[in-house]
């Protein structure tokens, strides 16, 4: 099985189609992300499934240069996240707007957030 940071977004198009993954492909999703990360939380707000993280920093400048590179990531590929950024935490969010749910883009993405939260 590829794993989720080896795996590439598929387009991001504001008029998809496509539906929101099912529980038993989520769940599996699920179990690869937290294979790898463990620290990602699938949360539900206002009825909307989302994936959350919160990355602890030792200070300001490291919470932006990290938020920085996950808002480079998010623009190569299309596909943004909700970022928080504090002294010493940013939460990242991640779901996909025009299904208004999670996609396997999300799972992707959380992976490679993960990554390189890593390096950073
Ligand atoms: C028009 C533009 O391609 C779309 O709005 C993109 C932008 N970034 C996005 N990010 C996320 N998380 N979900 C989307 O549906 C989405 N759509």
């Amino acid at each position: 099985m590829t794993l989720l940071t080896e795996q590439t977004c598929s387009a991001c198009n504001a008029n998809s189609t496509e539906q929101p993954l099912t529980v038993s492909d989520m769940s599996e999703l699920l179990v690869q992300l937290k294979t790898q990360f463990n620290d990602w939380s699938l949360i539900e707000d206002k009825g909307v499934g989302k994936l959350s993280c919160e990355f602890v920093t030792k200070r300001y400048s490291n919470s932006i240069r990290f938020t920085n590179q996950v808002a480079a990531l998010a623009e190569s590929v299309n596909h943004h996240p909700l970022i928080i950024v504090e002294y010493g935490m940013v939460t990242v969010q991640w779901w996909s707007h025009n299904i208004k749910g999670l996609h396997q883009n999300d799972f992707i993405m959380a992976a490679k957030t993960s990554a390189l939260f890593l390096e950073c």
